[in-house]
């Protein structure tokens, strides 16, 4: 059999659609959300994107070719210059300064997806580690979509519009897909055994994205 993206999907198939379709998510698109989960959820993904930025960090040093390499630097590169400028700037709008991001206590849920993603990265490899970065990387374009085609989507007045919009945008768009055809080619090279160890990985992933929607919409620390 050969692997590609589309089987880690369909071998976590339930896990993946919780998460896709969180009631964070629906709320989001309905506009409905509660504003102080919002905020919650902002402070604790700049959390988040900072161990996201290490992660690929950890993927340069990971990596064995030029062309890895480069990939690594290119994505870490634009989770700092593009996606993290945009989230303080964002955070701004809603309230949140930078001197309060910069001393945030990290709520379990972070720790816990965070870590999981570095210690995946730190005893395996690069192939480990960017199958532990699906759920971030592709889940967040699929849900954008998803939202985008949505009848209960509101564009008008939907005080989450914007962050939509950003996940929906090309840029974000052409990452998630240049990182689907980098895992279907790297799993279409694999036996069951290797296979089945990397659903382990996804599926665990999926769970703590569920976990931190679910954080975002408990308000939980
Ligand atoms: C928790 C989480 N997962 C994914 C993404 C998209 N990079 C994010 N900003 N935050």
């Amino acid at each position: 059999m050969t692997y590609r993206f589309a089987d880690l999907k369909a071998a976590c198939q339930a896990d993946w659609q919780a998460y896709c379709e969180h009631d964070f998510v629906t709320r989001l698109g309905a506009g409905t959300l509660a504003p102080d989960a919002f905020r919650h959820y902002l402070q604790q993904d700049y959390l988040f994107l900072v161990h996201f930025a290490r992660a690929y960090a950890l993927a340069a040093y990971k990596s064995r070719t030029l062309a890895e390499l480069r990939q690594a630097y290119d994505a870490l590169r634009t989770i700092l210059d593009v996606e993290l400028d945009l989230h303080v700037g964002y955070c701004h709008e809603w309230g949140i300064s930078e001197a309060d991001l910069a001393t945030l206590p990290e709520a379990r849920a972070t720790l816990a997806y965070t870590r999981y993603v570095l210690d995946t990265g730190s005893r395996g490899d690069l192939l480990d580690l960017h199958v532990a970065l699906a759920p971030c990387l592709i889940g967040y374009g699929e849900i954008a979509n998803w939202l985008n085609a949505q009848s209960f989507t509101h564009h008008e007045g939907n005080p989450y519009a914007d962050w939509i919009a950003m996940y929906a945008s090309d840029e974000f768009q052409q990452a998630m897909h240049a990182e689907t055809a980098w895992l279907d080619e790297r799993l279409a090279t694999l036996d069951a055994s290797r296979f089945d160890q990397l659903v382990t990985i996804f599926r665990d992933a999926t769970r703590l994205e569920i976990d931190f929607w679910q954080m975002g919409l408990d308000q939980s620390t």
